[in-house]
């Protein structure tokens, strides 16, 4: 099953309380109502000039509750809406997150788009949203005060209001265009400067800093040119709609003279000040809508998540632990890693798998873990397909996280210290890590365990889990020849199927505990 991510309205309605958007939707339209306020108490005050001083005082009361009702459900849809976005925000990046973690993208990817794009997706969707919502609310009350005033030349005012939206209307896609070319710049910079942090020793030692800041100089000119280029869009379609503004408020006014001058359609002094006051806020706000919509436009790339594969792989109870190959075979493109292989392993066998460096020692393994599915044929694992949560596969980068040995053992899930304590003296690693090695704090910063440490916690972390197959890859291959062989020592007499891949390894401890040698050869045959 595939999720496919599209934040917008529905996302939105979907992850947001619906009472909240409820709210928000009712405290929206009277806390637009300033500009009303504005074009009517205005257009009053000619009527005002020759009238009883208790009527001045009704209108100043009338004018005065218009004002704070607007400002008080003003205040409510703002508030709303700042809790609103919260909650949006919480669930965008937490999707983020997940996606990157579930498609195993590269961390740069996935952490520029959580920093990055969703402050972008803040900005220019979610308070965007909230800007066109009061926007078209104001727009729509200020329409409806501008018809009710003089239908006539209300209906002309409306008309030429429109008119402002037509550059906004053909810009949209341009603006699309430009907000992708900007976003992708950008994580190419991110990713490029990550690259030179990263290289920092190397950087150094082989003198590179100009040539490889240069290549980071380099991205970063490009992106802010391509953000310059977005902003010179942006200013380049606000101002043809602010020319195409002007027309639409001189005309209607030139016109309501002129209908004034020969008493026609009934205009008024009174009326002509509403239109005109209120009228322009008409095409203010839908100018400003159309705007918001092409910012809104330039963010349709930047919505699209990538599609997120499910992960709910099914955890398997195996009793059986033999692993199979049925016909596997393996390429990547036109390339071959793995010609068709057949192959049983015994449960609670020992293989070790060698091979010249290239020839797919890791991609099998990989098959074997169910990380990897293979272009033909089946893997195994006792009576169901390999799938990763039923075999344990530590590979040569363990991960290591700021803790202590409890918690990177358990990784938050329910042991008891003597399941702890037993694995931990399973690996030999009961007395090497203080008087009390559970509660040792662990920074994978500080390079405090050894090389053969660090590994043996990692096979310890998969014991505890009680999986049958065991599949290592090069874990020896940081570590010194007496390091490796007692960590061998230890594999080798565990009950579990162990599968183990590695350049270097002693013939005669492989012959002493039995172990099965399988060869990859240069062609990607099994042997
Ligand atoms: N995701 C991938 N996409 C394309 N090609 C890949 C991918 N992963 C591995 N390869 C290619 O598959 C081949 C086998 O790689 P693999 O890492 O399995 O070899 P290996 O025998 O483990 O090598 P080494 O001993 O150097 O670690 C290599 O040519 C590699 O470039």
């Amino acid at each position: 099953m595939v999720i496919d991510m599209k934040i917008n309205l529905q996302w939105l309605w979907r992850h947001v309380p619906r009472f909240e958007l409820v709210l928000l939707a009712l405290f929206a339209f009277p806390g637009s109502f300033e500009q009303v306020a504005n074009g009517w108490t205005f257009g009053q005050i000619p009527a005002m000039v020759a009238a009883q001083a208790r009527e001045r005082w009704r209108f100043v009361l009338i004018a005065v509750g218009l004002y704070v009702g607007t400002y008080v459900f003003s205040f409510g849809f703002q508030f709303l809406m700042q809790d609103v976005i919260r909650r949006a925000n919480i669930a965008l990046k937490s999707t983020m997150l997940r996606g990157s973690f579930a498609s195993g993208e590269d961390q740069n990817v996935g952490l520029n788009r959580m920093t990055g794009d969703a402050v972008k997706i803040q900005d220019q969707y979610f308070n965007v949203i909230a800007a066109i919502i009061t926007a078209a609310c104001t727009a729509i009350a200020c329409a409806w005060l501008v018809f009710t005033s003089n239908w006539q030349l209300g209906l002309i005012k409306i008309a030429f209001s429109f008119l402002a939206m037509l550059p906004m209307a053909f810009g949209a896609k341009f603006m699309a265009r430009l907000g992708q070319r900007w976003s992708s710049a950008n994580a190419q910079t991110v990713s490029a400067a990550k690259d030179w942090l990263a290289g920092r020793v190397d950087v150094i030692q082989y003198r590179a800093q100009d040539t490889f800041f240069s290549r980071v100089f380099g991205a970063l000119k490009v992106s802010e040119k391509r953000q310059q280029q977005q902003s010179n869009g942006q200013l380049l379609m606000w101002t043809i709609s602010a020319l195409f503004a002007v027309i639409s408020f001189f005309v209607p006014l030139v016109l309501g003279f002129w209908f004034l001058q020969h008493g026609l359609f009934a205009v008024t002094a009174s009326n002509l000040i509403v239109i005109m006051m209120t009228g322009d806020s008409i095409s203010y706000n839908v100018r400003a809508v159309v705007q918001y919509w092409s910012q809104i436009a330039g963010t349709r790339e930047l919505r699209q998540l990538p599609e997120v594969p499910d992960l709910r792989v099914a955890s398997t109870d195996l009793q059986d632990s033999s692993v199979a190959l049925n016909q596997v075979a393996l390429s990547f493109g036109d390339q071959t890693i793995l010609r068709p292989t057949t192959l049983r392993l015994a449960g609670g066998s020992k293989s070790l798998i060698s091979g010249p460096s290239g020839s797919g020692k890791s991609s099998l393994l990989s098959l074997l873990s169910g990380w990897r599915q293979p272009t033909a044929g089946q893997v195994q694992v006792g009576a169901q397909p390999a799938t990763p949560t039923s075999v344990t596969y530590i590979t040569q980068q363990p991960w290591l996280f700021h803790g202590t040995v409890r918690d990177n053992l358990t990784l938050g899930q329910d042991f008891t210290d003597a399941q702890l304590q037993s694995v931990l003296a399973d690996v030999g690693l009961d007395d090497e890590l203080g008087a009390d090695p559970l509660t040792r704090m662990v920074d994978p910063q500080q390079n405090e365990l050894s090389g053969g440490q660090l590994q043996r916690l990692m096979i310890a972390r998969g014991l505890l889990r009680k999986r049958p197959v065991l599949l290592l890859d090069e874990i020896t291959a940081g570590l010194d020849d007496a390091n490796a062989a007692s960590i061998r020592d230890l594999l080798y007499h565990l009950p579990n199927t162990v599968v183990e891949v590695a350049h270097h390894y002693d013939p005669q401890q492989l012959a002493a505990c039995h172990v099965q040698h399988l060869q990859l050869t240069a062609d990607h045959t099994l042997a």
